[in-house]
């Protein structure tokens, strides 16, 4: 379960304009409040620049808010870092990786950092390596893979400690559409799981092949709120992107 209320990240910076120093402060995410439930996915859907991968960050406990609240598996972000960063996996396009490492040593490193017993470990790495179609590459280093295939290993680091809850920042970025099926196939087990899932995407294709419920977030504001089920019912558009579109024109 995550509970968020009235999050809002402002970002400040100072430029030097001539012999002046200039302060910006960009309104990133404003006020924003949604409830994510177990066994079922939550679509974060916004045009570039919303403030998708800032509500995910926060979320993840990886930046402090400016204000509000975000409730983590049971636990307020604000006041247990490390206990919510052992009930989460984190997917992002910056999720570390070791050049020198192939994707098994990748996995072990990880999977003693989060102290999983090695049995454990290696029946988990087994099956995720399964999943993800690791196997034929298991032993290349990560230096030598494609992204498809680091985009893979990645993911298998975010979820090798069996996480309840998943967050996911554009998770098929990049990727082919037969990678990007089995990490969405991924995706609907850890529901089917009742784990709790929230990914963020700019891609309503991929919104309607996995979402239960839905937020589309404009320039740091939620404009719509609701279950997957009703916003389809509600659409006037001819079909899910355009709709998409129109909202976020309108809003
Ligand atoms: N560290 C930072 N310092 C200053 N501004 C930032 C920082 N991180 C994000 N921003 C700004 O906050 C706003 C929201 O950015 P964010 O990365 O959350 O958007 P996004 O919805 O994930 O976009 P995209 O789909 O392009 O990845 C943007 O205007 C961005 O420039």
């Amino acid at each position: 379960m995550i509970h968020i209320e009235n999050l809002t990240k402002s970002f400040t910076s100072t430029t030097k304009k001539g012999f002046k120093k200039e302060t910006i402060t960009v309104n990133a995410v404003n006020e924003i409040s949604f409830d994510c439930k177990p066994g079922r996915i939550f679509s974060l859907l916004g045009p570039n620049g919303a403030g998708k991968t800032t509500t995910l960050r926060m979320i993840a406990g990886i930046i402090n808010p400016t204000s509000g609240t975000a409730i983590v598996d049971g636990i307020d972000i604000s006041k247990g870092n490390d206990e919510v960063k052992k009930r989460i996996g984190f997917l992002t396009g910056s999720t570390g990786l070791y050049e020198r490492l192939n994707p098994d040593e990748t996995i072990e490193f990880f999977g003693k950092l989060y102290k999983i017993p090695a049995e454990k470990l290696n029946d988990r790495k087994e099956y995720l390596f399964e999943k993800l179609g690791i196997n034929e590459f298991r032993k290349k280093r990560v230096g030598q893979m494609s992204t498809g295939m680091k985009q893979k290993v990645s993911i298998a680091r975010t979820l090798i400690h069996d996480p309840e809850v998943l967050i996911f920042d554009e998770p098929t970025s990049g990727l082919d559409v037969i990678t990007a099926e089995s990490i969405i196939d991924l995706i609907r087990e850890s529901k089917e799981n009742n784990k709790t899932v929230i990914f963020s995407s700019h891609i309503m294709s991929e919104v309607d092949l996995l979402c239960d419920d839905l937020a589309i977030i404009n320039k740091g504001a939620i404009i719509y709120n609701s279950t997957f089920e009703n916003f389809k019912a509600e659409m006037k558009a001819k079909n899910l992107t355009q709709e998409f579109i129109n909202r976020v024109k309108e809003a």
